[in-house]
């Protein structure tokens, strides 16, 4: 699905007016129609206090047909207008007469903080205040209001968007805005719901299809998409009946250091388990008899060193390699990754120390062949472009990392983002229970094996990404949050492969 900006959006409102030949009144009573239904289904009638904050925009506009609706359905609603300006929107108007109309419980104005309302924790707080509309931080007493809606703690479901949020551009420091519960959007995702700071903003995030033109959104261009189930089992290729483990990658997976087997072990078996024909792990001599035993499946190579790696043999006969997991940042492994890089061809994942090496030696990163992928977290990140003021900088940064270098980039976090040049895809699936020690292995040998596989690069970063957190959802049904260990999403590649078919088994041929 495509992440539209607020420009586009509002584009695609006007067009859809014009085509339909409604008016944008009617447009609003669609959308906001979609709202009420919503939660009448979850309150179903119940008594609650509602209060719902209009601004006094298109915003405020869909506050006022939601009160509208509730009141006729007999709920308990306080309308208020939050009264910053004078001018107030041809469709706020028409709503505004309209829930005058229906009720004498007419709407009432908020104009400085001695009219703020009484609200209580058990309330339903509405924020209709801003939406798309908004182009600078909210200030002075409206400001202070979405301070005093926060700290009532009252449930609060945003309309559109939290009131305070930008659609295209990151908040100020300290600027005011709604900690929604929940939001329910119009038609497409915005790009903050899924930045890491500014996530949070918005509770559970629920999207209405207000029926704007589908020709229009399909034309619209974006090159930042979403990637759910339906996405990521577009991408999937059936397997044929002829065929045999050749055709499905050989893997050179080069890492680990004393104490540290259990990374590459990791990488391993989720490679096995994403599909690899043939995986074999390259490491010092310590971890033989550990990876022998742990992973009867897979074949080792040893270096002459003990306790690192001191050389990686860029001539395996590999269709795709990975290097770092647990590899360290020794000077000889050091070398052993330079050297490795002037002769490699096919492309590589570079993941963990492997990065840390490419940040502390940037030269190297001319050495990456074209569409090889890096695996960072945030922390590694940083070391290889440099600090970000907000997550819009960190975003571009790493497009002109990515762009200048051919690499494929994979921003590990609660929505990991995979960067392709301009291209940016945002993962949605995953949980916090995945925030644990050998987690990031996992991925990398999911991503590994899809490009030993024959997907194209970038399509095993984005299914890889998608497989890893669906493998972490499935597990985290059975093991709760706490309970799941990184070899626990590894087991669960495979449900999560049936699962982009519903569980069916996947005989398409
Ligand atoms: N255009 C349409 O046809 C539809 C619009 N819809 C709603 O309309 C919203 C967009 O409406 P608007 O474009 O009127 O904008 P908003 O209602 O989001 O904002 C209201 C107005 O406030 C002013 N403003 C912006 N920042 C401010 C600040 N910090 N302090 C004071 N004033 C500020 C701006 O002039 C803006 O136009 C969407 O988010 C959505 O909720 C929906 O009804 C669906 C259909
Ligand atoms: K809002």
């Amino acid at each position: 699905m495509k992440i539209l900006s607020a420009k586009q959006l509002s584009e695609a409102d006007k067009y859809s007016i014009q085509k339909e030949n409604i008016t944008s009144v009617e447009l609003m009573e669609r959308a906001a129609t979609l709202v009420f239904e919503e939660i009448h289904k979850r309150l179903q009638g119940a008594p609650i206090p509602i209060k719902i904050f209009c601004g006094i925009g298109n915003n405020g506009g869909d506050g006022l047909v939601i009160a509208r609706h509730l009141i006729q359905h007999g709920y308990e609603v306080t309308t208020y207008v939050v009264n910053y300006s004078d001018k107030r929107s041809e469709d706020f108007l028409t709503n505004y007469e309209k829930l005058k109309d229906i009720t004498n419980n007419w709407p009432q104005l908020i104009k400085n903080e001695d009219s703020f309302p009484d609200i209580q924790t058990g309330d339903f707080v509405i924020d209709a205040m801003f939406g798309i509309g908004l182009n600078r931080p909210l200030e002075n007493w409206v400001g202070k209001l979405v301070e005093y809606i926060n700290a009532s703690q009252a449930f609060t479901l945003a309309i559109d968007m939290p009131s305070g949020l930008f659609t295209d551009k990151g908040p100020e420091k300290n600027s005011a805005i709604i900690e929604a519960d929940y939001t329910l959007s119009f038609q497409a995702p915005k790009l903050v719901f899924f930045l890491p700071e500014t996530m949070d903003y918005i509770g559970e995030l629920q999207l209405l299809d207000i029926g704007l033109d589908r020709e229009f959104l399909a034309k619209l261009e974006s090159d930042i998409y979403l990637i759910g189930k339906e996405e990521a089992a577009s991408l999937y290729k059936t397997r044929k009946k002829n065929s045999h483990k050749g055709d499905y990658g050989r893997v050179l997976i080069a890492g680990g250091s004393y104490g540290k087997m259990g990374s590459v072990q990791l990488t391993a078996k989720a490679a096995l388990r994403a599909g690899t024909g043939l995986c074999s792990l390259y490491i010092p001599k310590i971890g033989y008899q550990i990876i022998q035993t742990a992973l009867p499946e897979a074949m080792v190579i040893t270096d002459n060193e003990e306790d690192l790696i001191t050389s990686i043999p860029a001539d395996f006969d590999a269709d795709v390699f990975c290097f770092g997991m647990g590899a360290g940042t020794d000077r000889k492994t050091v070398t052993a990754f330079r050297q490795f890089l002037s002769e490699v061809k096919t492309p590589i994942l570079v993941d963990a120390d492997g990065i840390n090496i490419l940040s502390e030696n940037k030269d190297m990163l001319d050495l990456l062949p074209e569409g090889s992928v890096l695996t960072p977290h945030p922390g590694e990140l940083k070391r290889l472009i440099g600090e970000w003021k907000d997550n819009f900088e960190k975003l571009e940064k790493t497009r002109e990392l990515s762009e200048k270098y051919k690499v494929i980039v994979v921003i590990k976090g609660a929505h990991t983002f995979i960067v392709n040049g301009k291209e940016v895809f945002i993962n949605t699936s995953g949980n916090p229970g995945m925030a644990t020690a050998g987690s990031g292995d996992v991925l990398s040998g999911i991503i590994t094996s899809l490009m030993g596989q024959q997907y194209n690069n970038v399509a095993a970063a984005v299914l890889g990404v998608y497989l890893h957190g669906a493998s972490g959802d499935i597990a985290v049904r059975e093991l709760g949050y706490e309970s799941l260990l990184a070899g626990d999403i590894a087991d669960h590649i495979g449900r999560a492969i049936m699962e982009l078919f519903n569980g069916e088994s996947i005989d398409k041929r």
